[in-house]
Parts: C-alpha cells; structure tokens; sequence
C-alpha cells in the first residue's frame, strides 16, 4: 500500500519537525499538520521564518522548501483526518496534575480526544500511528475506542515513538539511529507496518528501520529516556563527590566514556536534565511499574528523578553559602533560561527550579537568553505558583542584552550551555560586576584558567577545590 496523504494531529516539537523532514524527503506525499492551537498554526504559516514556533537550526530551510507544496499547516482537523490514509497523533502527553497518578501518570485526555475525533470523522480505513510518547499498552485503550465509537472502517494502530533531541531535531530526522515501528502481527498489521517502512525508505536505510510488536515499541521510549537521564543522574551523582575530592567530573567522563563498553555520549555533569520529556516519562514509568506492584523496579527509576532534584537544590545552596549566606538583595545573572543549547523550549529547565530557590532568599536575577523570550521566563516561574506574578516582575528582570545583564551583578549563574557564552568579553564583564565578582558555572562550559586569571572567582559544577 503505497501512502499519499498523511495528516499529523499536534504542530508541537515533535509533529513539526519530524512532518517538515517526511514532506522534504517524500515530495510524493501530501503531509497536513494540524492542531487546535490557532496561533501555533499561524506561526507555522507566517511567510517571517524566524517567527516559526519551534527555534531548531535547519529547519527554517525544510519548511521553506516543502511548505505550500506537499506540507500544509492547517487548523481544520476533520478535514485532513477525512483525507488522509495514515494519521499521526503527536499531540503532548504531560504529566497528569489532578486525580488518580497525579504527578505520576501520563495525562492521556489529549490522546483520547484525537481517538474519538478520528473515529468520528473516519469514513474510509485508516492507518493510526502513536508518535507521542504513551504508557505501554495504550495502543489497546485507542483501538477500543476506534472500534466502538467509529463507522465500522478498519483502524490499523502502529507505534513510531520519535527519538529525536531538541536542538540537534534536524540531523536526528535526517539521520536517525534506528526508526521504531511497532505493530499487530496480523496480516492486515503486517500491511500497515509495511506501509510506514516504505515513507522511512525513502530516506532511512533499511537496516536502521526496525519493527517490533507494538509493545516492545511502546516500551522501548520510556525505557530509552530512562536510561539516557539515568546517565546524566550517574554523572552528576559524581560530580558531587568530585568537588569533595578534587576530581574534576570531566576528566571522570572522560576516562569513564573512553571504556567502549561504557561509551562517551550523555556524561556531561550539568545543573540537572530538563526538557519537557525524562522527567514525565521517567514518572510514568515508575507509574506504570508500580501499577504491576513492581516496586522495587519503580524505587530504582524514580532515584533518577530525586538525584535530579537534588542537583538543582545544590547548584542554588552553593550560590547562597558562597555569597556569605546571603543573596537577599543582590544582582544575580543567568546566562540561559532553555534547558539546553539550541532551542527557545524551557520546559522542566533547570534555570526555573534555580531561579525560584534564588528568588525565595529575595534574590535580583537578571536572566539572558539568546531565544527564550521574556513572557516565556515569567510564565514558567508564574506556573509554580511561589510568589505573586508581580513579585516575580519586581525580583526577576528579563534582558535583551547580556552585558546589561552582567552589569552591576554579584554574581553569574551559567545555566544554559549556548556556544556564545564561551566567546563573551569577560573581561569587560568583570570590570562590570561588584567584587569579587562569582562565576557558577552550571555547565562547565567556560574557561577555568582564562576566568581566573582576569580575577573572577569561579566555581565548576563537579570541579574539586583540592
Ligand atoms: N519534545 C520532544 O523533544 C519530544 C517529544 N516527544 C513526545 O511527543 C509528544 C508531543 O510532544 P511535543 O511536540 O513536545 O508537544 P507540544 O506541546 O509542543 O505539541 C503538542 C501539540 O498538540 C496540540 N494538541 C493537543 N491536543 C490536540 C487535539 N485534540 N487536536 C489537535 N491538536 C492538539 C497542542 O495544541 C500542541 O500544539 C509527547 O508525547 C512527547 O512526549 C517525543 C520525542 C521528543
Ligand atoms: O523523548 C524526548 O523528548 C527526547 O528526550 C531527550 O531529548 P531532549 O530532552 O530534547 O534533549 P537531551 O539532549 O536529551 O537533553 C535533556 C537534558 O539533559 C541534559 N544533559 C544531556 C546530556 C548530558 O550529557 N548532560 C546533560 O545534563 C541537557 O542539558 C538537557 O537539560 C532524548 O535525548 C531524545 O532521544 C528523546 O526523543
């Protein structure tokens, strides 16, 4: 069966990108991004690239290229569900805040809602495809509903969870490390897999396309994200007993990754992980374990979460001791809000947990980052309910300028890892700030010696005094 119409239910972080890269490499399909977020689709359409809704380097060249020709961002969803042949559901799937598993569980309403709109709409057989990120077993909850609220057309449900990183969401498309399909091992099932390998093929090389049973599939995300976060937990556990002992954590990663059985990748010791997906989907799992009354195997995950936690709570204590106890009233500088380089998302980043902390010892902060914008900061610390909005506008202040960020200030806070941090005049930076002048480096990105040596004092997560 060979796919022409693909629609994508949710324009987000993952539904964007990944329908830009299928529309780029398959000019034969017509793929239609829809969501009810009228703003979202309009930024997606807006002829400015630079307003599209998702910052991610090299995607303003896909969307130019495809947009208009085979990729359309609309917001009629019924009418790109009644076209297609293959629906993709990529809407988000937090964490839920309210009922049974609050705080745990994943919060599928959004899910369920696209199951319904699809088994409303659907007047031919459909291919349904999870590329949101679900609990295992879930594709069963959507075929019930598919086949009891629908018109009596055939529902097909294959799992492709989306393994791409935001910041890197271009190459990670184009050349990913595997693509997972999971599905029936029915003959029709076996059809439909088929189907979603033959739109990879024409990019993927087969070897890399992997199909399973759904479950496996459904599984392998949750457990893909565990073990990356668990990674960073592991590092930065480390890293504490570093600066006890005077390693330094980055010649422990190095020594460590260097052993191919351990490897190099995701051991860099940070403030703590972010994003909108290892915490949600590390809680889910523990969720879910429990659930099965594993719990040992959900006391094992949830550890990732609480060293996590533990990691921003240090980095914003060491602020407070080093600065004699105190930060109330003093200027204090973030570089970076994202929850890492190369994107304006700051979901779940640890910048907010750190600023809320500093905030509550009645800290100034000054917060520079080169995507994030203002509202963006406010809504986040406004989200955790701490303080006022007002009392949040008064203590935080947003700058559109680094070096007016840096002026005046007590100290500064790196909590983002973007590139041109490293290239700043610090030494003009220095002159600008009250002495002694701190530098806490959350990400280990600057130069200790160059840093020293202009007269900063500067702190290193995971860097020993000896
Ligand atoms: N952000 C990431 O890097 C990755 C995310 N994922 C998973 O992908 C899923 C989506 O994540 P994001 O794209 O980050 O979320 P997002 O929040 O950026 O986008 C989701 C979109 O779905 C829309 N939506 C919700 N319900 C809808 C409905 N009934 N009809 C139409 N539109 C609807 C929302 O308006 C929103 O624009 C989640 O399950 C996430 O865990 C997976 C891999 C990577
Ligand atoms: O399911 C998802 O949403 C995605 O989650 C992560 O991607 P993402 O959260 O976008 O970004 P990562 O590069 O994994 O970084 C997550 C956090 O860990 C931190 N990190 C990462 C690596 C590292 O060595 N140290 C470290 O502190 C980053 O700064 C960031 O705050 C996974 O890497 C993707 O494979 C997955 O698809």
């Amino acid at each position: 069966m060979k796919i022409k119409n693909i629609c994508c239910i949710g324009a987000g972080y993952v539904g964007g990108p990944t329908m830009a890269v299928i529309a780029q490499k398959c000019p034969h399909i017509k793929v239609t991004v829809v969501d009810i977020n009228e703003a979202r689709i309009a930024a997606w359409n807006d002829k400015d690239l630079s307003k599209l809704p998702v910052f991610e380097p090299g995607l303003d060249d896909i969307v130019k290229g495809a947009r208009d020709r085979n990729l359309f961002f609309s917001t009629d969803v019924d009418k790109a569900i009644d076209e297609a042949e293959m629906i993709f559901i990529s809407v988000n799937t937090p964490t839920k805040t309210y009922g049974k598993g609050k705080g745990m569980a994943a919060d599928l309403k959004y899910i369920e809602l696209c199951a319904r709109q699809i088994a409303r709409v659907s007047k031919t057989d459909k291919i349904v495809v999870e590329k949101s990120t679900l609990p295992v077993r879930t594709a069963s909850a959507i075929k019930s509903i598919l086949d009891n609220t629908g018109n009596h057309v055939q529902f097909q449900i294959l799992s492709n969870p989306e393994f791409l990183a935001e910041g890197t969401a271009v190459p990670d498309l184009l050349n990913p490390d595997r693509v997972l399909i999971g599905g029936d091992t029915t003959p029709e099932g076996t059809k439909a897999v088929n189907a979603l390998v033959e739109v990879y093929e024409n990019w993927v090389p087969k070897a890399q396309i992997l199909t399973t049973n759904v479950w496996s599939s459904e599984l392998s995300k949750l457990t893909a994200n565990a073990f990356l976060a668990q990674r960073v937990s592991s590092i930065n556990a480390m890293s504490e007993l570093c600066e006890k002992t005077g390693a330094d954590v980055d010649e422990v990663a190095k020594a460590i990754g260097m052993d191919s059985r351990i490897g190099s990748k995701f051991l860099k010791a940070s403030v703590g992980f972010g994003g909108s997906c290892f915490q949600k989907d590390i809680l889910n799992l523990v969720y879910i374990a429990k659930s099965y009354g594993l719990n040992k195997v959900a006391d094992y995950w949830e550890q990732v979460i609480i060293m996590n936690d533990h990691q921003k709570q240090r980095f914003s204590d060491n602020i407070v001791n080093t600065l004699y106890n105190t930060v109330s009233g003093k200027k204090i500088t973030f570089l970076g809000w994202a929850f890492k380089k190369d994107t304006n998302d700051t979901r779940e980043s640890a910048a907010i947990k750190v600023a809320d902390n500093l905030l509550s010892e009645q800290a100034n902060i000054s917060v520079f980052d080169p995507k994030v914008v203002g509202e963006r900061v406010y809504a986040d610390l406004d989200y955790l309910k701490t303080r006022t909005t007002e009392e949040n506008r008064r203590l935080l202040n947003v700058c559109k300028d680094p070096y007016q960020a840096c002026n005046e200030s007590h100290a500064i806070a790196v909590l983002t890892e973007w590139d041109e941090f490293v290239d700043y005049d610090w030494e003009n930076i220095y002159k600008s700030m009250k002495k002694p002048a701190f530098v806490f480096d959350g990400r280990g990105i600057l130069n200790q010696k160059t840093l020293e040596k202009i007269g900063f004092v500067y702190y290193k997560i995971g860097s020993g005094i000896d």
